[in-house]
């Protein structure tokens, strides 16, 4: 990780303390195995005091965040390592030998001694989780869709509540940054501040209790951690634009979009889970987002074909979680998140983001958000996701948090325009922001993939290309199908309008599978209609049985139904299509997930439509020069 650090002299800092802080690191960013690591370490005369110092480390992970957040040490001392830090006070408050020699860190740490002490005896060492929950303060967002920010201010202020203000502590942003985690670090019962950063987020003591405040029942607030407010906030989508949340329940984020576009625009928000979409449908329809329409299906089906106009997409992809400062394995066994898992989620991390850079012309910017601490599933993603993608977008460093938010890893391709908040310097849960933008090189909105192309194969194509000669047809277009009903599309159009009527009607909460979701006998009938159209139509290019063997293979490539094949190490996007094609059959015959449907690679779909734009463009060519 990038945060800034103090320039340790290497000769000064003892070899232990360094090569035990790194491993820490990797045992609770990467989840990787402190007993491996350990036996990995190159310092063999070290083995068993590293050994036995990094395991006193993790056995005190949580005491350690919570000594760190009370004393602010990391926030007085930004230039401190942080991992170095968690070591060297377990050094001097669980195993008692005080920190002598020269190194600044080793004196820095030493003179917070006796607030360690204190403070560690102020720990319920017994609640871990409560004690950090306590001490960490509580965001609110306003949903400005219901109440004003003076409107929200102003009841607390009636409840008896004080507004806390900012010192002006001069221009540095970095002072002012420190200044007020200082500030939010100790507020005090009823006390709260405005967040410096997100508009319309207050900040209360992490204590308070909300469940009975009328404001949070109706709606007009809403707990949203800060972290989880940077995915809106660094879209940035203007009114009046059209954005895709494609990883959308409960809502948090999408909700929060549609306040700041203050619902002048159309957001598309997409779940794929049935049950998480009903939660979405219903915080939608509580925090009147009228601007939204909810889809329930999976994001890889859709592309700008079923949506139209999308300029801006939000990816908030389902990850390992390691970021949620509640989740238990953080502090108490960081083994949990095991390698295999965190490949299969990065697989579909790296899917998901890559269709949306590969399947909506008109986006402009997205933001790709997870609340991972793990760089497998942030900066490898992004760097995974540059490098087998059309070099159409780039990675960018949002001007309006450089100040305050810590980079990430430069040793990731563009790594370092990633974004972390970390929640023992930040005092938010852990999160990670990328954002992307489309560069001058559009080269893929010129050209509106064509999947049947691909699908159809190229027997199937000379078969048809025959046929259409010999009708003697001269434009492309002829040759291709009649834009058939897309049932997808269908369905979500019947689903807006029926949520749309419901959120009219106030009853959007009422909408369940049987009007969002098509049902297996419309289905029938559908497939029958197309069936239909197809016998009935020679000219037919079975664009839609096509399509909907893709969705298929691509409705397996979600989260619970990854496949080792998504590992984002492997590098097979540079793999011929024949290839791809051939891995793809033997996937097709050896991956299966638990309902025993076949799963595909996910890089032989990925990469199918660009090769479907080269053979479109050479056919187009040869027309021309003909
Ligand atoms: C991290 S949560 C999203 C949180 C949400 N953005 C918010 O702020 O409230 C990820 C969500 O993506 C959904 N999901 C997973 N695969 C999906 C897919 N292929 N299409 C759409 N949603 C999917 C999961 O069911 C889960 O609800």
């Amino acid at each position: 990780m990038s945060e800034t650090k103090f320039r340790h002299s290497t000769a000064r800092v003892p070899r232990l303390y360094k090569e035990a802080g790194k491993i820490v690191q990797k045992v609770r960013e990467e989840g990787g195995s402190f007993k491996g690591l350990v036996f990995q370490s190159k310092q063999r005369s070290l083995l068993k005091s590293l050994y036995a110092l990094v395991a006193e480390t993790l056995r005190h992970g949580s005491e350690l965040d919570a000594l760190l957040r009370q004393t602010q040490i990391l926030i007085k001392e930004p230039r401190l390592d942080p991992w170095l830090a968690r070591v060297l006070i377990t050094e001097l408050v669980w195993r008692q030998r005080p920190l002598s020699g020269p190194a600044m860190p080793l004196k820095i740490v030493q003179s917070y001694k006796s607030q360690f002490l204190s403070e560690q005896n102020n720990l319920s060492i017994n609640l871990p989780q409560a004690a950090s929950r306590a001490s960490r303060p509580r965001f609110i967002r306003i949903n400005t869709l219901k109440a004003s920010e003076d409107e929200v201010i102003n009841f607390f202020l009636q409840e008896g509540w004080h507004l806390q203000t900012v010192e002006d502590v001069g221009t540095s942003e970095d002072k002012k940054y420190s200044h007020f985690l200082q500030k939010i670090s100790s507020l005090s019962e009823r006390e709260f501040i405005k967040d410096i950063h997100i508009p319309n987020l207050l900040v209360f003591p992490g204590n308070m209790e909300f469940y009975n405040i009328e404001l949070y029942h109706t709606g007009s607030i809403l707990l949203q951690d800060k972290a989880s407010c940077m995915s809106a906030f660094l879209l940035n989508a203007p009114l009046g634009s059209t954005v895709l949340d494609m990883c959308a329940a409960p809502g948090m984020k999408t909700t929060h979009i549609a306040a700041t576009l203050n619902n002048i625009g159309t957001i598309y928000a997409i779940e794929k889970h049935p049950a998480r979409f009903d939660s979405l449908c219903q915080i939608v329809s509580q925090a009147e987002a009228t601007c939204v329409k909810p889809i329930c299906g999976s994001s890889l089906d859709f592309t700008h074909k079923d949506l139209p106009d999308v300029e801006y997409i939000i990816v908030d992809p389902t990850c390992s979680g390691t970021g949620m400062t509640s989740r238990k394995e953080l502090f108490s066994d960081t083994e949990d998140v095991s390698k295999a898992r965190l490949e299969k989620l990065a697989g579909f991390q790296c899917a998901i983001l890559r269709h949306a850079m590969q399947n909506f012309p008109n986006v402009k910017r997205i933001v790709y958000s997870t609340c991972s601490l793990c760089p497998e599933e942030n900066e490898a993603v992004m760097e995974e996701v540059l490098k087998s993608t059309p070099p159409n977008f780039k990675a960018i460093v949002p001007s309006n948090c450089t100040q305050w938010m810590k980079r990430g890893s430069n040793s990731y391709e563009q790594g370092d325009c990633g974004l972390y908040a970390r929640p023992e310097v930040d005092l938010t849960n852990g999160f990670f922001v990328a954002v992307f933008e489309r560069t001058e090189n559009e080269y893929v909105l010129k050209e509106p993939i064509d999947l049947t192309q691909v699908e159809v194969g190229k027997e199937d194509l000379k078969k048809k290309k025959k046929k259409k000669d010999n009708k003697k047809a001269t434009d492309e277009e002829t040759v291709r199908a009649p834009e058939p009903v897309n049932p997808a599309f269908e369905r979500m159009k019947r689903a807006m309008g029926n949520f749309n009527t419901a959120l009219e009607n106030g009853s959007a909460n009422e909408l369940n599978g049987d009007t969002i979701q098509e049902s297996k006998s419309s289905k029938k009938s559908k497939k029958k209609k197309v069936d239909k159209e197809q016998e009935t139509n020679e000219d037919f290019i079975p664009l839609e049985p096509c399509t909907e063997k893709k969705k298929k293979r691509k409705s397996h490539i979600d989260e619970e139904h990854l496949t080792e094949t998504g590992n984002i190490h492997e590098n097979n996007f540079t793999d011929s299509i024949s290839k791809k094609k051939k891995k793809k059959k033997k996937s097709n015959e050896l991956d299966e997930d638990a309902d025993g449907d076949n799963i595909v690679a996910q890089d032989s779909i990925e990469s199918a439509p660009v090769e479907s734009i080269s053979k479109k463009k050479k056919k187009k060519n040869k027309r021309n020069s003909e």
